[in-house]
């Protein structure tokens, strides 16, 4: 089957100064050769006028040729700069079409990288969380994983697996020779034990890779009218929720995105809890909870002295109590972990650097190593329940089966089951056959 030669605009939409349209395929070449004459099969860039079949002239610009396989795709590869106007773009990309290339659809190039092995899996959907990183924290995570640090990582590991396999294997088929050393297996044994606590570590920091990319879910919660709303405007520095002297006044969730020093906070206003008989404000209620039981940190809101200081509703999540209307209430001897007052400037600030503390706590468990995403985690978890299996049983060919399912897990996660030749690592370590 041919492949077809694709083309997309790269750069963003027009107008623009400068657009950039991506040509990849086995015609790439030729085709833009026909637009703008023929092009050397070397890596280069050449200014040339674009030209349609009429020979009218369409426009001039920078072309810059990556021949495959050392190109994104690894087919063969053209770029063309071009004025970014919208006229320029679509009479381009109406001569592209009628020279025979298709529109590639969203992710294609990609997909053809990944195809011909240009990427893994884990480089895939790093590149795609590069792309869509708003904060400093997403695109370091995303940088790192895009490049292939944590595809590294992996591959290590199915490396110390197969590693292993081999040598069980050679216990088992060359146990008689004498160049095989006595139990050659036992001591493959300690360094999956290591393998094994290894990846549940990973598993810990991935989970907590999920606060850098999905954000910090920060969920104000509260009896009515403990300051809940007047918060989220305070920390947001905008008018997002209606505060008002009546209990009772939130009642959906109201959410704002923060940036806090590169970090995505996702903030989170509820009603206030309480019974009622109110149908909304009970739904309010009910809406408050769940939010509390998703929270990463809970703000745990009450106004210093009130009477009703007894927290309102459970959470497995950390929480912060904060004491509020501090310009109201001389400081007694109560237990809260910060003092709030919207009019006290200095207080709010000093509520961020709590929360900030938190977030940088749970960032620096995962800082030094690249971090996966959930679609990994579950993967970790099946292997490390397989390496469990081979370090219990006692027999020698249903623990070399345990470390081969275990090593396909980490495969489906690079989405490279690779045909491992364990005998070619056999020989490689041993005389054997001579
Ligand atoms: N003096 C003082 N008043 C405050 C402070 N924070 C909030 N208030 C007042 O307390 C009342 C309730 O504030 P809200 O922010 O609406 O409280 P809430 O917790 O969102 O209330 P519900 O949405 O009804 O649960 C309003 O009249 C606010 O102006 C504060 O720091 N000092
Ligand atoms: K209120
Ligand atoms: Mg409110």
């Amino acid at each position: 089957m041919v492949v077809p030669t694709i083309f997309a605009l790269s750069s963003g939409s027009a107008p623009s100064g400068v657009a950039v349209i991506r040509i990849s395929g086995p015609s790439a070449f030729d085709i833009v050769g026909r637009m703008a004459g023929s092009l050397n099969r070397i890596r280069g860039m050449n200014l040339r006028t674009i030209r349609d079949r009429n020979n009218s002239k369409i426009d001039q610009g920078l072309i810059l040729t990556f021949p495959g396989p050392a190109s994104f795709t690894g087919e063969d590869c053209v770029e063309l700069q071009i004025h970014g106007g919208r006229a320029i773009v679509a009479a381009i990309s109406r001569e592209l079409l009628e020279q025979g290339c298709i529109a590639a659809e969203a992710g294609e190039f990609t997909r053809r990288a990944f195809r011909n092995g240009k990427m893994d899996l884990v480089e895939v959907e790093g590149l795609g969380d590069l792309i869509a990183a708003d904060t400093e924290m997403q695109r370091r995570l995303a940088i790192e994983q895009a490049s292939g640090g944590l595809s590294l990582l992996y591959q290590g590991w199915a490396n110390r697996l197969t590693h292993a396999r081999a040598m069980i294997e050679a216990e088992l088929d060359f146990a008689d020779e004498e160049d095989v050393p006595g139990s050659v297996s036992d001591r493959i044994w300690p360094d999956i034990t290591l393998l094994h606590r290894e990846i549940l570590k990973q598993v810990t920091a991935t989970q907590s890779g999920r606060l850098v990319r999905d954000g910090f879910n920060v969920v104000i919660a509260g009896p009515p009218n403990a300051g809940k709303s007047s918060l989220i405007n305070a920390l947001s520095g905008r008018d997002v929720a209606i505060v008002t002297s009546l209990a009772g006044t939130t009642r959906d969730l109201i959410e704002v995105e923060l940036d806090m020093d590169g970090f995505l906070v996702r903030l989170v206003d509820t009603a206030g809890i309480r019974e009622t008989d109110d149908v909304v404000e009970r739904e309010g209620v009910r809406r408050a909870r769940r939010a509390v039981e998703s929270a990463d940190l809970v703000l745990d809101l009450s106004e210093i002295d009130s009477p009703a200081e007894q927290t309102s509703f459970l959470t497995d999540a950390k929480r912060l109590r904060v004491g509020t209307k501090a310009d109201l209430h001389p400081l007694g001897d109560t237990h809260y972990d910060a003092y709030i007052s919207v009019s006290l400037p200095q207080t709010i600030d000093h509520l961020r650097s709590l929360i900030l503390q938190e977030l940088k706590q749970s960032w620096e468990a995962i800082s030094s190593l690249g971090v996966g995403r959930l679609r990994h985690i579950s993967h970790l978890q099946q292997a490390s329940i397989f390496i469990e299996d081979a370090l219990k049983q006692s027999d020698i060919v249903l623990r070399a089966e345990s470390l081969r399912l275990a090593s396909d897990e980490l495969g489906r996660i690079t989405g490279r089951v690779d045909v491992e030749d364990l005998l070619g690592v056999i020989f490689s370590e041993f005389c054997i056959g001579k």
